[in-house]
């Protein structure tokens, strides 16, 4: 039996609803006649809107509650960004479409500076992704990196505000809400490597919703998927989230083939590990842990213990 209304559950920031008014589009553009109700949910990582992320700690801060309403019935699918997703899934949920990926990087805003070479020494910058201060700073120790916490336009909002002389934020973001004309510079990936599925949306399901699943496949970029197993399987392996410094970035290269990138680096910027591996697309899971160890062989595992004795305090 074909359920005609099908309820998504989604944060209520402009960005999470820009995404789940895109899969509700794509849906009823699909299959007519169908319609898609959207729930608008609150989630932890919402409502902390004063402490730096990596202090409040917990994985799927930005996406538990709406499992839990997912499980109970009351919602059928959830949208999420896929790099606020933990590599582990709830029993009885699964990721059940990814979609293209279309802008993985970081970019620079700034009212006062062209570019981030520009910037003068002791520039503040404004980020609150561990990940990002620790590869801005292995470049140029000499920034003051500053919290700055809250959805995408708060964050536009801040810079203004608050006299940052320049502040990080994901190339997808903001596009997706119009922002684009905002962006100063898309910083240089040989520079920073972006989180893990970073540009892409997870569209998360009952595990058991075996017709929903099925209609929601064609929604799958499948060099999508690719790149997202590769980074989520290097993610399971330094089991981090958005809490440690590491950055990775999966790119098909040359036909057939996958070529991941990644960074483990020290909050401080000081030590900074970082590798390359391509091989066959079929095999992106194994690319990914294989990566994994070795970064976590060059000194990465002795970063990622000094973190979790200082969080463990
Ligand atoms: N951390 C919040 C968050 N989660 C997803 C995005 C951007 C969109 C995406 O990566 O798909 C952002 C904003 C940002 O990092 O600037």
């Amino acid at each position: 039996m074909k359920k005609d209304t099908i309820i998504i559950g989604t944060r209520s920031s402009k960005l999470a609803l820009w995404q789940a008014e895109y899969v509700k589009g794509r849906l009823e553009e699909e299959y007519p006649g169908l319609k898609a109700e959207l729930k608008l949910m609150t989630t932890k990582g919402d409502k902390i809107l004063d402490a730096p992320l990596a202090k409040i700690g917990g994985k799927g801060l930005f996406t538990k509650e709406l499992e839990a309403e997912m499980i109970d019935g009351g919602i059928d699918l959830a949208v999420h960004s896929l790099k606020d997703m933990p590599t582990e899934v709830p029993e009885g949920l699964v990721i059940s479409a990814i979609t293209r990926r279309l802008d993985p990087g970081d970019a620079m805003v700034s009212l006062r500076y062209r570019t981030f070479r520009e910037l003068p020494r002791g520039a503040v910058v404004g980020t609150s992704s561990l990940r990002r201060r620790a590869q801005l700073l292995h470049v140029r120790p000499d920034l003051q990196i500053r919290d700055l916490r809250g959805n995408v336009n708060t964050r536009l909002r801040k810079l203004e505000e608050e006299s940052f002389d320049a502040i990080i934020l994901a190339v997808a973001g903001l596009r997706r809400l119009g922002f684009g004309d905002r962006i100063t510079q898309i910083l240089p990936q040989n520079m920073i490597l972006p989180a893990v599925g970073q540009g892409a949306l997870a569209i998360e399901t009952r595990e058991s919703d075996a017709e929903l699943r099925r209609r929601i496949a064609f929604l799958n970029d499948e060099e999508t998927v690719h790149c997202a197993a590769a980074e989520r399987a290097f993610l399971a392996r330094v089991e981090g989230g958005c809490q440690v410094p590491v950055g990775v970035y999966a790119a098909p290269d040359t036909a057939g083939s996958l070529c991941v990138e990644a960074v483990i680096a020290s909050v401080d910027g000081m030590r900074l590990y970082r590798d390359r591996l391509s091989g066959p697309a079929g095999e992106a899971e194994h690319l990914g842990r294989t990566l994994a160890d070795r970064l976590l062989d060059m000194g990465g595992l002795s970063i990622l213990q000094e973190i979790g004795l200082l969080q463990n305090r």
